[in-house]
């Protein structure tokens, strides 16, 4: 997993996409460490009298949110007019995510956004996606699905819990395969493959999603604009 990225080109990315929030959006909160600066700047904001409302795409980035003082709201009363959020790898533009497991309520969040910001340190940019793709699959789909994420050509392995016995179970009550295809040329063949299996609930392929890049470093920030 490509976390190797500095705190500071972090929080340069973070800070930069956090910038965009006017007075009256309603922004998407992102997981994961890069995500947290933009959390954590938006609640600054906040401090300082910005009108916003948030839609946190995981327990991890609610709990953020709440301690930064940023009002939050779910999708049955409020549409997302730009979301933040992080990524393990990006290349051409298409992102691989899920890193801490969040990517099925980050996917529905992201895609509901009008705009939707990724924050990045220069570590999870490539060339071509090859990361393993996180599938987040029901507990009882477990087998069938490793069966068939094998027949595309992937090699799936469970995702295991750290200082708990067992497997991750995700904010929705499910498990993670983590299923490593080497190079993935296609990634729109192979996302689309992927959602058509029974049992998956969501992978962790962000294809064409993305509107911008911040990619932070020590020294600054990068901005690049997509066509969609
Ligand atoms: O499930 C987690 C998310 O997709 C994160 O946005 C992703 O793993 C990147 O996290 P970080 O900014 O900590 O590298």
């Amino acid at each position: 997993m490509k976390q190797g990225g500095s705190d500071a080109a972090k929080q340069a990315a973070g800070e930069s996409a956090a910038e965009a929030v006017e007075d009256g959006t309603v922004v998407g909160l992102g997981t994961g460490s890069t995500a947290a600066y933009a959390i954590r700047a938006i609640g600054q904001a906040v401090d300082a009298g910005l009108d916003v409302v948030g839609v946190p795409t995981s327990f991890q980035s609610r709990q953020l949110a709440r301690d930064c003082g940023i009002p939050l709201a779910d999708l049955d009363d409020v549409s997302v007019d730009l979301a933040i959020d992080g990524a393990d790898e990006v290349a051409s533009g298409n992102l691989i995510k899920g890193g801490g497991a969040a990517h099925a309520r980050e996917k529905i969040v992201d895609a509901s956004a009008d705009r939707f910001l990724v924050v990045a340190d220069p570590t999870k940019e490539a060339d071509v996606l090859s990361h393993p793709v996180p599938v987040e699959v029901l507990p009882m789909a477990r087998s069938t699905v490793v069966t068939a994420v094998e027949e595309l050509g992937g090699d799936p392995t469970l995702r295991r819990a750290e200082r708990k016995d067992g497997p991750v179970v995700t904010d929705n009550g499910n498990l993670v395969l983590d299923c490593d295809f080497n190079s993935i040329h296609d990634p729109a063949a192979l996302a689309s493959d992927l959602a058509a299996l029974p049992g998956v609930v969501e992978h962790g392929l962000f294809v064409g999603m993305a509107d911008e890049i911040h990619v932070g470093t020590a020294d600054g920030v990068t901005v690049r604009t997509l066509s969609k």
